[in-house]
């Protein structure tokens, strides 16, 4: 039978749905800790009273008459019950560390799926998913969503035993357990909205606190260390943590001032029922109405009423936590996997037999003024090299999201021997386009994985390895290492090494060689030679035509060394295409390229003084 929908969208409920599908055994374990929770610390409670109870007795006839009986019976009962009690701490200590674990991978995975069921990456960009990201992984609060879970049953029992101590003070006089527990549903209303409260005014201050966690990251992360050092940023981060953190705080506070009213108001019902409850009790034991047994077990249960709905800190955080919770489910259900074409697509391999074309292509980025590419045309003809050449921010980094199918464009289309882009399955495209990003990955992996990635869960081919890194000039720093291809390519893990700059460049070129080894279609090198030395540049230009011979290549390069060996060459200036043919041809049109090459050649070419 399915839930009404109000219950199915209720936080607690896909908590509590989340742990039963994932794992059943713990939902058992912690329902089975629930009951004890609520009734274990009643029923000691009502022991040590019928214990009381039966002393006077015990003491007028002896230990050793039927009272007495009666009065070590209970207390044995009393203190098997009490050393119950004890068991449920570390009982909850280690079930709460298994649930928050499991809960934690459970999440955690699910954050993974949904923020890389997109193809493209420009939801990895808005401020709204980011916010949402921060909250689902428990950076908007001092509180770990995992945690949701054992907290609620936690509190769930606390309630059970509140109630059971509200029937208990009922069995006296029904209308102080019934007062005492509609008071309590009356209070806990007015406190968990001052709860909700506070936590909406976090939410309104995401962009404050996701920036604070910037300022923490920024600390620990072992890639800014060193400007935080040379720079002394130290005192500049924790201030900005500081300012920020303040800022997103301040509305809470100011919510919180604002409902003291309602918490006067609830002062004054507890008082008013807990008064009651005392004057009741006081006159029955005065008139003797009461025996002593009963008086002792009414008056422990009396605080124990307070868990129908006395506000503690598990509350706070319970709802901190169960805040992340349609968080989570909003990043799972919004960001959607790429959608596959009508009839599943056409495939992608051997493409592209003719070209590839940009077709009055243009690009505006979210929230821009204005196009970086506009009405671009460009072709890549099937197993040739294409280099394209601008100035900084030109576009070209953005051409390549937009041949990757990482974007889309804003008009035009990009078409594949003819045929769009968008009939071709993304994923499979994707994968088909072999890539050294600019600001590629360096995984903390050993040197094979790190090549071959683009294949994972497949046996790596050593001598394709072998050739590829002889290719990508990986070969000298890969037998640099202690374990050669085995060694793991980060100083953080034990045996682990890290690589300079241009040695980690040469395995991302293994990487995307590899990856055409293995059936790409198209290479693209986004500034491929960047961080090359002089020589290991020169070896580059030589083995250039190597790399790309009958490959479709697209490279993006400042260094006219690298581009000038490509079939063709295209300057991008103003989002489109403004000159293009070969080295030659260009230096002879005496346009941009003749001038942006000549004045790089000048810069190295030998000063008339230093040939005199
Ligand atoms: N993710 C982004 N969001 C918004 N604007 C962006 C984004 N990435 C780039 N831009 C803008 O788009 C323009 C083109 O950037 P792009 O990185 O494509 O240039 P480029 O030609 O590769 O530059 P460079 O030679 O410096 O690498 C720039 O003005 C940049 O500010």
């Amino acid at each position: 039978m399915r839930p009404p929908a109000a219950l199915r969208d209720s936080p607690r409920y896909r908590v509590l749905k989340t742990l039963a599908v994932g794992s059943p055994g713990l939902l058992t374990g912690a329902v089975v800790f629930m009951l004890a929770e609520g009734l274990i610390p009643n029923l000691v409670l009502i022991a040590m009273g019928r214990t009381v109870g039966a002393v006077p007795a015990a003491a007028r006839s002896g230990l050793g008459g039927h009272d007495g009986e009666v009065l070590l019976t209970r207390l044995t009962v009393a203190g098997l019950l009490y050393a119950l009690s004890l068991l449920r701490g570390p009982a909850e200590d280690v079930l709460t560390a298994m649930v928050q674990a499991r809960m934690s991978a459970l999440q955690q995975a699910r954050l993974i799926e949904a923020v890389c069921a997109p193809a493209g990456i420009t939801h990895l960009e808005d401020p709204a998913v980011l916010d949402r990201l921060a909250s689902a992984r428990g950076e908007l609060s001092a509180y770990q969503p995992a945690g949701a879970a054992m907290t609620l049953i936690g509190q769930l029992g606390d309630r059970l035993s509140g109630v059971v101590a509200c029937a208990v003070l009922a069995g006296f006089r029904w209308w102080l357990g019934l007062g005492l527990f509609v008071m309590w549903l009356m209070v806990r209303r007015p406190l968990r909205a001052l709860v909700r409260a506070r936590i909406a005014t976090f939410r309104k201050a995401t962009e404050p606190l996701r920036r604070s966690w910037y300022y923490i990251h920024l600390a620990f992360r072992p890639a800014a260390a060193k400007e935080v050092r040379v720079f002394g940023l130290g005192p500049w981060l924790v201030g900005n943590y500081r300012e920020h953190n303040a800022e997103a705080m301040r509305p809470a506070g100011e919510e919180i001032r604002r409902l003291n009213g309602r918490i006067a108001m609830s002062t004054v019902l507890i008082l008013a029922g807990y008064g009651t409850a005392a004057v009741t009790l006081g006159t029955a034991a005065y008139r003797h109405t009461l025996p002593l047994g009963t008086l002792v077990t009414m008056l422990t249960m009396l605080p124990a009423t307070m868990q129908v709905g006395g506000l503690t800190a598990a509350d706070i955080a319970l709802e901190t936590m169960l805040s992340s919770v349609p968080d989570l489910d909003a990043l799972t259900t919004d960001l959607r996997p790429a959608p596959v074409p009508a009839g599943g697509g056409r495939a992608v391999a051997g493409r592209p037999h003719r070209e590839i074309r940009f077709e009055g292509v243009s690009f505006r980025y979210p929230g821009a003024d204005r196009d970086v590419l506009q009405d671009l045309d460009l072709v890549l003809e099937a197993g040739r090299s294409l280099a394209v050449v601008g100035v900084n921010g030109a576009g070209k980094s953005t051409l390549i999201s937009l041949l990757a199918a990482l974007r889309t464009p804003t008009a035009g289309r990009v078409l594949v021997d003819g045929v769009p882009l968008e009939e071709f399955p993304v994923r499979d495209w994707q994968r088909h386009v072999a890539a050294v990003f600019q600001d590629f990955t360096r995984l903390p992996l050993t040197a094979r994985e790190n090549v071959t990635m683009a294949l994972s869960g497949e046996a790596a081919d050593p001598e394709v390895l072998a050739a590829v890194a002889r290719r990508a000039g990986a070969v000298e720093p890969i037998e640099g290492l202690p374990d050669g291809w085995d060694t793991i390519l980060s100083a953080q893990y034990d045996g682990g090494r890290d690589l300079s700059g241009g040695q980690w460049q040469r395995i991302a070129l293994a990487r995307a060689l590899y990856a055409v080894e293995r059936g790409a279609g198209v290479l693209v090198l986004d500034e491929p030679t960047a961080q090359l030395d002089v020589r290991a540049e020169a070896r580059f230009y030589d083995r250039f035509l190597t790399i790309t011979e009958g490959v479709t290549s697209l490279i993006i390069s400042h260094r006219f060394s690298t581009v000038r060996r490509a079939d063709r060459i295209a300057v991008l200036d103003g989002g489109r295409i403004t000159e293009s043919g070969s080295h030659d041809e260009l230096l002879r049109a005496g346009g941009t390229y003749a001038e942006m090459f000549r004045l790089q050649a000048a810069r190295f070419a030998p000063s008339r003084e230093a040939r005199r």
